[in-house]
């Protein structure tokens, strides 16, 4: 069976992306690509990381109106990543056109709550301080709208699941027991998180800022 580690290849320099994506080919399920290497690459940065094999998570958590969402999408579309991720507060018809734009096989997911914010943060926003509230609320909305599931932290990826059985759940700020927690609020070990009900775990620092990042996704893999 194949990793549900997607490993967050957070860096402007394509080198060390290629550098990080040959180390990490043999025990990772998959690569994140997010806006650092996507500003500074472009599609053929993607597209080089990719040769390496990986399943590849294009992480633009796109957030506009739903045609330049969905225009957007489309202009990536020759790129077929496996996951792509659009902000769920960007509502439900945006959801609806996001995830009709994609190509078939790539799995379109909402971005919820980022696990940077805690209940203070979301009060200082005007919202209510309860981030497993607002998960759930928009998850139910990425479900109706068609979406193939959610970005949530570890923290409420149990709730979230109980209401969609089958949704696709993907879980950032996770950070094994002696890792700096860094700039995330809700966070989680990979291994509760994974029991809690994780499709797939996205892992950055805690594994690209090891010495040896491949042998620090083995010692993560070993106690999921
Ligand atoms: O969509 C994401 O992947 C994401 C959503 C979220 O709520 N929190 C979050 O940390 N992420 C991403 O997950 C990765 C986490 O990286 P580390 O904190 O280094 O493990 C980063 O690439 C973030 O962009």
């Amino acid at each position: 069976m194949s990793s549900p580690i997607y490993v967050a290849i957070d860096t402007p320099d394509l080198a060390r992306a290629e550098e990080l994506a040959k180390a990490c080919k043999r025990h990772a399920g998959g690569l994140k690509l997010g806006l650092e290497f996507f500003n500074h690459n472009g599609r053929d940065g993607v597209m080089r990381v990719a040769e390496h094999g990986l399943p590849i998570f294009l992480d633009l958590k796109l957030h506009d109106i739903p045609n330049t969402v969905a225009k957007a999408i489309q202009s990536l579309n020759p790129l077929t990543p496996a996951i792509m991720t659009v902000h769920a507060s960007g509502g439900r018809a945006m959801m609806e056109d996001a995830k009709a734009a994609a190509p078939t096989g790539t799995k379109v997911v909402g971005v919820t709550v980022l696990t940077s914010l805690d209940g203070d943060d979301l009060k200082a926003m005007g919202m209510k301080p309860d981030p497993s509230a607002a998960v759930e609320r928009l998850a139910g909305q990425a479900k109706e709208a068609g979406l193939d599931g959610i970005v949530c932290s570890g923290q409420e990826v149990a709730v979230a699941r109980k209401s969609w059985r089958d949704g696709f759940f993907v879980v950032p700020g996770i950070r094994p027991k002696s890792a700096s927690v860094g700039d995330q609020k809700r966070v989680m070990t990979p291994g509760d998180a994974l029991h809690a009900g994780a499709s797939v775990l996205v892992i950055g620092r805690p594994v690209t800022g090891a010495e040896d990042p491949d042998m620090a996704l083995r010692e993560i893999a070993a106690t999921l």
